[in-house]
């Protein structure tokens, strides 16, 4: 039987921990095919991104229209767009294709480093934000979207309120970045929902946000409701989280095949 089809329009991590890599891997594991439109490659490991370059508009227009004009797809992922005419591009291509949208407004990788450029922010916000079905910023992309700075797991509400000013269905808002429980807030503005997970002690948690959206697409294109597929994004990405390893000399990748098993020598 055919698997459900899923898209990444998202950007390339050498090290193999998050971007293309990373949604590829979760759409392995989540019982997906997994398909891509590369936007940007850049050259990265455990320490943070050493460089980044962009493709050309015209290569990821010709990605993007060679997978869904034939293949087809049942959701989309969005990652690192790198510049507003990137953001312009693909907002225009996800509003013209009949799939649910997981927009992952990535801003800055967990290192610090600039993944997207300080001049397409209003895109994302103008552009991006009003295709999106699910919008999952994490809380220096609220910040730097919406100037809502959250400090504690009820600044959530005012955070996703912000968001969904900018016209997403739904948004997740993810609360990685506080202390005590991992807490995400989901809410599309009349309901609510509580994702908290205990905050587990690995400090290899390279590709996270990725990986999370990346699931969340998995289960939409299972035709899953919003609630349920981003509830089972988060075991999965909790589980992944606890298997996560060292890796080069900094922070490690999540480990996207933890619910795979993982004695491949007997293949
Ligand atoms: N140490 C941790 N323990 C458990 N869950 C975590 C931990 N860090 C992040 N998460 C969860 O991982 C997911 C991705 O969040 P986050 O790390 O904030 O995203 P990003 O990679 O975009 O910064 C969220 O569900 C968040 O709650
Ligand atoms: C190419 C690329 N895309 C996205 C990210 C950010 O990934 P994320 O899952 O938010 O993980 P961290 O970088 O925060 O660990 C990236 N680093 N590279």
């Amino acid at each position: 039987m055919r698997p459900p089809l899923v898209l990444t329009v998202a950007g390339s991590d050498s090290g193999g921990g998050a971007g293309i890599q990373a949604d590829l891997k979760t759409m392995l594991a989540l019982g997906t095919h997994g398909m891509s439109v590369l936007t940007a490659v850049t050259a990265q490991n455990s320490l943070g991104v050493q460089g980044a370059w962009e493709l050309p508009v015209d290569a990821v227009r010709a990605q993007y229209r060679s997978v869904v004009d034939d293949i087809g797809v049942q959701a989309v992922k969005t990652g690192m767009l790198s510049s507003a005419e990137l953001v312009e591009t693909v907002a225009e291509l996800i509003g013209g294709t009949d799939a649910p949208a997981v927009v992952d407004p990535v801003g800055v990788s967990k290192h610090g480093d600039a993944l997207l450029a300080a001049s397409a922010l209003d895109s994302v916000r103008t552009k991006l934000l009003p295709v999106a079905t699910v919008a999952t910023p994490n809380l220096d992309e609220v910040a730097q979207l919406t100037g809502v700075h959250v400090e504690s797991d009820t600044d959530l509400r005012r955070a996703a309120a912000a968001v969904l000013e900018y016209g997403p269905r739904w948004a997740l808002i993810k609360g990685g970045h506080l202390h005590g429980d991992a807490v995400d807030l989901l809410t599309d503005g009349s309901q609510e929902h509580w994702l908290r997970a205990p905050r587990l002690d690995n400090r290899h948690t390279h590709g996270t946000g990725c990986t999370l959206a990346s699931a969340v697409a998995c289960g939409l294109a299972k035709g899953q409701p919003v609630p349920e597929a981003v509830k089972a994004a988060k075991a999965y990405v909790t589980g992944a989280i606890e298997a996560g390893f060292a890796l080069g000399g900094g922070i490690g990748p999540v480990d996207h095949g933890w619910a795979l098993g993982r004695d491949a020598s007997s293949v």
